[in-house]
């Protein structure tokens, strides 16, 4: 499969913050280059990395990404709007996803949960292990957005709820859900792979039965004991009265995919709705949590 490569310029102090842009936005991977090309690939939580003063920050992104809207998207949040520096280029068919591989590992979020790639060994077996596949879907837990909201549901008392997972992506929050006890769940998602990836990776984990995937224009109308959205902030906003009428009366609602800096106006707009909690940070995201009024 062809893909397409975003180029966006950085320096030590942005080529953090611009990777997580770029993930946010869909990219399959991410990479960073100085002057010399030499790569670094996607750390993993944790490990230290130095950034060049002159660093390229490089998302690989499938040929069928709509990459108008990302470029529209880094235009409205980049400090250089008028000079931005970007580059797109077309790559041919490599291993990419081999080299995404080696670098995912089996991962804890909270108390009981493990993601665990679906080709590694399961650490512990005894634990709640969601065995995850991607494929071109986001969501492997690596990223702050998703760590933020599997903290939450492991944190939860899920056993006999019906949960909706808003944005499912890989299905990795639906999976963790299902596998902490939730009855059913609810994922919904605008980008068809994401749906077909949430399948295959609830079929892998034997819970394909409780899992019901639709596209926005499908979605039914039901009200949940526990929302969860990992979206962007902007849709996170347009969407604020959909998302909070899945959330029964007295449920659970969080919010995610929100940079810090977006935090406190969105959970006011989500105030009108929920009581909110206070923000939770990771990095420089945020996750947003409440109880449905
Ligand atoms: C950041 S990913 C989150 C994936 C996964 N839930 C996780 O936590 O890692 C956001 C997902 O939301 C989907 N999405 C974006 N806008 C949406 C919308 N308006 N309605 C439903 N899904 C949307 C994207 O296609 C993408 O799969």
């Amino acid at each position: 499969m062809p893909w397409i490569q975003l180029r966006l310029a950085a320096n030590e102090e942005t080529a953090e913050k611009y990777s997580d842009w770029l993930s946010a936005c869909g990219a399959q991977a991410v990479t960073f280059i100085d002057a010399k090309d030499t790569p670094i690939y996607e750390p993993l939580p944790g490990d230290e990395v130095t950034y060049w003063s002159n660093t390229v920050v490089m998302g690989l992104y499938d040929a069928s990404h709509d990459m108008e809207k990302v470029i529209a998207y880094l235009h409205s949040i980049h400090p250089d709007k008028q000079d931005m520096q970007y580059k797109l280029e077309q790559l041919e068919d490599k291993d990419w996803e081999r080299e995404w591989m080696d670098n995912f590992h089996p991962m804890k979020f909270g108390e009981r949960l493990w993601i665990c790639p679906s080709w590694r060994e399961v650490p512990e077996p005894d634990a709640v292990n969601v065995m995850l596949d991607p494929g071109l879907a986001f969501g492997t837990g690596t990223h702050p957005t998703t760590a933020l909201c599997l903290t939450w549901l492991d944190g939860l008392d899920l056993k006999g709820k019906t949960v909706v997972d808003f944005g499912c992506g890989s299905g990795i929050l639906s999976l963790a859900a299902l596998k902490l006890g939730a009855e059913r769940v609810i994922g919904i998602d605008i980008d068809p792979q994401a749906l077909q990836a949430s399948k295959a990776n609830a079929e892998r984990n034997g819970v394909a039965d409780r899992l019901s995937l639709y596209l926005p224009a499908d979605q039914p109308s039901l009200k949940a004991d526990v929302v969860v959205a990992n979206i962007l902030a902007g849709p996170l906003k347009e969407l604020s009265s959909i998302i909070t009428s899945y959330v029964k009366s007295g449920g659970l609602l969080a919010l995610s995919g929100i940079l810090e800096e977006q935090g406190e106006a969105l959970s006011q707009i989500y105030d009108q709705f929920c009581l909110m909690n206070p923000i939770t940070v990771q990095e420089e995201w945020v996750r947003l949590d409440g109880t449905r009024r």
